[in-house]
């Protein structure tokens, strides 16, 4: 809706009205089509001011009717009736304006935004392009170089740069609303057609041509095949080359192609995901919305290794005070140099002083004793981190939440330790802590809704994409990732290698594939992992490896990669090879492809031609698979959990969606007919063998994603 009034005698005041951020949904567009030709036919009226309600401008179109059949007036035409009327039309914005907001503030003469605003065009975000005109106009306005900046990147910006750019006219700390009718009042009789963003050509900008294919080759090389981003710079370059009417049909023609794609759906999805988990729920039926955080003023870390380091920034960073502890005097030292770095640079990039003072170092772990909240970082060995938690169950005050920020280790073991099991939560960062945005918080069987929420309101705090999930070995993120490193192991004893496998998951999507990722993190690190599990351990009898460990197949290739000291980057050869330990660029290794053949050979294996599709099937539709069986144990709540999870920890193409949401577009009955294909080849792989809740899903119909969680309630109770 859109409520039309008249102020200060002669300006129509127009104000969106369509809570939380005034989408402009249909009837939103209705409402401004309405008054703006009831302010054009009024004659009492000389200006009109648009403004939104509650503090915001406008978030832009109503994303969640891009689902459906559109209805109601379309943006275009309305816009353009705002530019084109006779009597002077003010834009008043706070708050937000992005998208379909910015642009119908484009579409008229003047704007003028509040010091906070924030403005952007963040449609590629979404998988489309700016296409009420923004696309055309915002060149037009602010020139090529910088139209292309916010467009491809869908970056906001602030009323300041805003200002800068000449995006609008005036900033302002005042009432907006109040400015611009003042303003409005002021301009009434003066020419209009300057006003007119449409009429104008784009400001000449030297190298045009230069600048649009170097902008495509960094959009290409960054989308990792996106394809939104590439259709912003074609209509910006149609906005920089074409007469204004030309434009606007490149830009129409553009937005029909991304706005039926399968990534415009995985982004648009993404978007509400990353809302959806913020309304988490446990087994025991307690929520978000009924559980209540404790109070956390003090903080404490345990342990300065890299985690601890990164996890001590990002704290100090969002205000709260850290009490940092290593054991080691020297260690100490060295961390607490770190640290400071860490956070001189942080404060240097984003222009703001460095928040030194909240850290105090100490040796002593009774210095955590007032801490409301603790995080444990040490090693990754139960053994020791049983002791932290014996000794913080005796030193920290009644009430204080302890965590630990293990990547796999039992919670609710940890729990048993102390006093009070309740107040025990898995905190797991993802490295580089200080910059990875993921955060999954881990409650055991015995942790209190009090406890999950005053974590996830922790994570809130501290800019973490927050994610609640239960308790089991690797939690969400690294149960699923196992299944996709095990795969690709196989793949290579079958026969293909390192840079076939990594070239199919990059050519996905992925900004590495897995050999890279594993050459780049250490590959010592899983080798650990393996052998306290008991795997990666040789046979007494013939000194090698088995190749079943466990009752199923195993592939000892990484390990005995790693006997041979390849660790990754660190030491310059891994899966690949390096020109200096520490490199970042590795080539394919020769040493690797007659290590795999003589390891063949040695097992009586015979290579095979192995395709991009039979990788990415393996590798993903294992890992799929994996996440139905955490959807079936209930260790995350839905769908969207795995996705964001996956999304902001591990790299997976945002306009895929997640994994979960790729199956969905594939279609459930491929993914389970292809599993069930590579079981039948493949009977000593549990992981391919499909799991329950998938093939009731299938037999279900095959619901769309968004039923899932509706279909498993009904499925649990026929149960
Ligand atoms: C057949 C071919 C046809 C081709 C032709 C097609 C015709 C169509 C042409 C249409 C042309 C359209 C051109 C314009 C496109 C757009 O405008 S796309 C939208 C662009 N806008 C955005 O991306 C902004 C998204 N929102 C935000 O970034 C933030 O919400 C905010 C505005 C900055 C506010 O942040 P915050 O205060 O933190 O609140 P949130 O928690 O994020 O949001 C609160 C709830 O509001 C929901 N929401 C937010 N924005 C929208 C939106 N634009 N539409 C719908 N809903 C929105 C959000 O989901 C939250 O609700 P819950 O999910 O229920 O929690």
């Amino acid at each position: 809706m859109a409520a039309f009034a008249r102020v200060s005698g002669s300006v129509g005041l127009i104000t969106l009205q369509n809570p939380p951020v005034n989408a402009l949904s249909a009837a939103v567009r209705q409402g401004i089509v309405d008054s703006v030709q009831r302010a054009l036919r009024e004659p009492e009226v000389k200006c009109v001011v648009i403004c939104g309600q509650n503090g915001i401008f406008c978030g832009g179109a109503d994303i969640r009717e891009f689902s459906g059949p559109m209805s109601g007036p379309p943006l275009i035409p309305m816009i353009h009736s705002i530019e084109v009327a006779a009597k002077p039309v003010v834009a008043a914005i706070e708050g937000s304006a992005l998208g379909g907001g910015l642009e119908i503030a484009l579409g008229c003469h003047y704007r003028i935004a509040h010091s906070k605003t924030r403005l952007g065009l963040p449609e590629v975000t979404l998988g489309l392009l700016p296409a009420a005109g923004g696309s055309q106009r915002l060149p037009r306005l602010i020139g090529v170089p910088a139209a292309l900046d916010l467009i491809t990147t869908g970056r906001h910006v602030t009323a300041a740069e805003a200002l800068q750019l000449g995006m609008v006219d005036q900033v302002t700390d005042r009432n907006v609303t109040d400015v611009a009718v003042k303003f409005a009042l002021s301009v009434v009789g003066k020419p209009l057609d300057a006003r007119r963003i449409s009429m104008h050509s784009c400001p000449h900008s030297p190298d045009l041509d230069e600048l649009f294919e170097r902008t495509m080759q960094h959009v290409r090389q960054r989308a990792r095949g996106a394809i939104a981003p590439v259709a912003c710079v074609q209509a910006v370059r149609a906005a920089a080359t074409l007469p204004y009417a030309q434009g606007m049909e490149k830009e129409r023609e553009l937005m029909a192609t991304l706005f039926t794609s399968g990534q415009a759906r995985a982004l648009q999805y993404c978007f509400f995901a990353q809302r959806a988990i913020g309304r988490w729920s446990m087994p025991s039926g307690a929520r978000w919305d009924t559980s209540k955080p404790r109070p956390v003023h003090k903080t404490a870390v345990i342990g300065l290794g890299t985690m601890g380091r990164g996890i001590a920034v990002t704290l100090a960073q969002a205000g709260f005070p850290v009490i940092a502890v290593e054991n080691h005097e020297k260690q100490l030292m060295a961390a607490k140099q770190a640290i400071s770095g860490m956070l001189e640079r942080g404060a240097k990039r984003r222009g703001v002083t460095p928040v030194l003072n909240k850290i105090t170092y100490s040796r002593d772990i009774q210095s955590v004793a007032n801490a409301d909240l603790v995080i444990e970082a040490v090693f990754e060995d139960m053994a020791l981190k049983e002791k932290v938690f014996q000794q913080l169950s005796a030193i920290c005050k009644p009430g204080a939440l302890l965590c630990t920020n293990t990547s796999g280790l039992n919670i609710d073991h940890l729990a048993s330790q102390v006093r009070n099991p309740e107040l025990v939560v898995g905190m797991h960062f993802f490295a580089p802590a200080h910059v990875m945005k993921l955060l999954e918080v881990v409650y055991g069987p015995r942790s209190s809704s009090e406890a999950l929420a005053t974590a996830m309101a922790v994570g809130k705090k501290i800019g973490k994409v927050s994610v609640a999930v239960g308790n089991c070995q690797g939690f969400v993120g690294n149960r699923m990732l196992e299944h996709y490193v095990e795969q690709a192991l196989f793949l290579l004893e079958e026969g293909a290698t390192p840079e076939l496998v990594d070239q199919a998951l990059e050519e996905f999507g992925f900004a590495m594939g897995v050999f890279r990722m594993s050459d780049l993190s250490g590959l010592d690190i899983g080798w650990r992992v393996r052998k306290g599990k008991g795997l990666a351990v040789p046979d007494p009898t013939t000194g090698q490896t088995a190749r079943v460990q466990q009752g199923r197949r195993y592939s000892p290739v990484a390990d005995l990669i790693c006997e041979q000291g390849r660790f990754g980057q660190k030491t310059g050869q891994g899966w690949y090879q390096y020109n200096t330990p520490g490199s970042r660029v590795g080539k394919p290794d020769p040493w690797v492809h007659n290590f795999l053949k003589d390891y063949r050979a040695r097992h009586g294996l015979v290579a095979r031609r192995i395709d991009h599709q039979e990788v990415l099937e393996r590798c993903l539709y294992s890992m799929i698979n994996e996440g139905f069986r955490i959807l079936e144990d209930g260790i995350a709540a839905g769908p969207e959990d795995i996705d964001v999870i996956y999304v902001f920890g591990y790299s997976w193409p945002r306009h895929r969606g997640g994994p979960m949401f790729y199956a969905h577009m594939v279609g459930l009955p491929k993914v389970l007919e292809r599993l069930e294909h590579y079981h039948q080849a493949h009977p000593d792989v549990p992981s391919l063998q499909p799991c329950n809740l998938l093939r009731k899903l299938v037999a279900n119909g095959s619901p769309p994603i968004q039923k899932w969680k509706e279909v498993m309630k009904k499925i649990n109770s026929r149960l």
